[in-house]
C-alpha cells in the first residue's frame, strides 16, 4: 500500500458478513485518495494492522456476542505501547434476528477498540449510529440476500470512515 488505507477485517461462516464487508469496501473506494484492503481476518498480518489508518471489523452475532474468532482476532492485536492508538475504528455485524444481539456485537467491537485507544465512529446515517448491521433470517429479511437497506448502511459506514481518514491526512 502506498497511500492511506482502510483495513476491513471480517469473519463470515455462511457469507452474510462477507456481503456486508463488500458493501463497506465499496463505500471506502468511493473516497478519492483512500485505498481499501478487504480481508478475512485469518489472512491479516500484524504489519497490515499497524500500517492501516482505519480498521473496520465485521462479525456475525453468536449468542448475542461477537463470534469467538473475531474476539480472538482482536485479542491478538499488539498492545505494548498501544500502536493502534488514534487509528479510526468502526464496526459492522449481521444477525439472524431483529434485536437479538446485533447492537451488543457492534458495541462489543467498539469497546475493545477503545481499549486500544482508537477513535471509534458509527455510520453515515442515524440508523447506523453504532455501525452497520443487517438482519439475515427473520421475516422480510430472510430471503437469502442481504436487504438493500442494510447494504446501504454498510456502504455509508465505509464512506464515512474513508472521508474521515482523508481529512486526517490532509491535516497532517
Ligand atoms: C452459533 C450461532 C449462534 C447464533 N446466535 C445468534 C444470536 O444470538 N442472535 C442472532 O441474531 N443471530 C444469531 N445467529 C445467526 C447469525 O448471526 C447469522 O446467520 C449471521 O448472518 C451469520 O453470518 P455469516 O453468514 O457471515 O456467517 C447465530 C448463528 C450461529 C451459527
Amino acid at each position: 500500500q502506498s497511500g492511506p488505507f482502510v483495513l476491513i477485517a471480517y469473519y463470515s461462516e455462511s457469507g452474510n458478513t462477507k456481503a456486508m464487508a463488500d458493501a463497506v469496501a465499496e463505500g471506502v473506494r468511493s473516497v478519492e485518495g483512500i485505498e481499501c484492503v478487504l480481508k478475512s481476518m485469518d489472512d491479516i498480518r500484524e504489519e497490515e494492522l499497524l500500517e492501516a489508518g482505519a480498521i473496520i471489523v465485521g462479525s456475525p452475532v453468536y449468542n448475542a456476542n461477537l463470534a469467538p474468532p473475531v474476539q480472538e482476532f482482536i485479542n491478538s492485536w499488539p498492545f505494548e505501547d498501544r500502536p493502534l492508538k488514534n487509528k479510526i475504528g468502526a464496526a459492522f455485524a449481521t444477525g439472524g434476528g431483529i434485536s437479538i444481539g446485533e447492537e451488543a456485537v457492534l458495541l462489543g467491537i467498539l469497546r475493545s477498540m477503545l481499549i486500544h485507544g482508537m477513535i471509534v465512529v458509527g455510520g453515515e446515517e442515524v440508523e447506523a449510529a453504532f455501525g452497520a448491521s443487517a438482519i439475515t433470517e427473520e421475516g422480510p429479511f430472510g430471503g437469502g440476500e442481504i436487504h438493500e437497506l442494510f447494504l446501504k448502511k454498510a456502504e455509508g459506514l465505509g464512506k464515512r470512515v474513508g472521508e474521515l481518514l482523508s481529512d486526517f491526512h490532509s491535516k497532517k
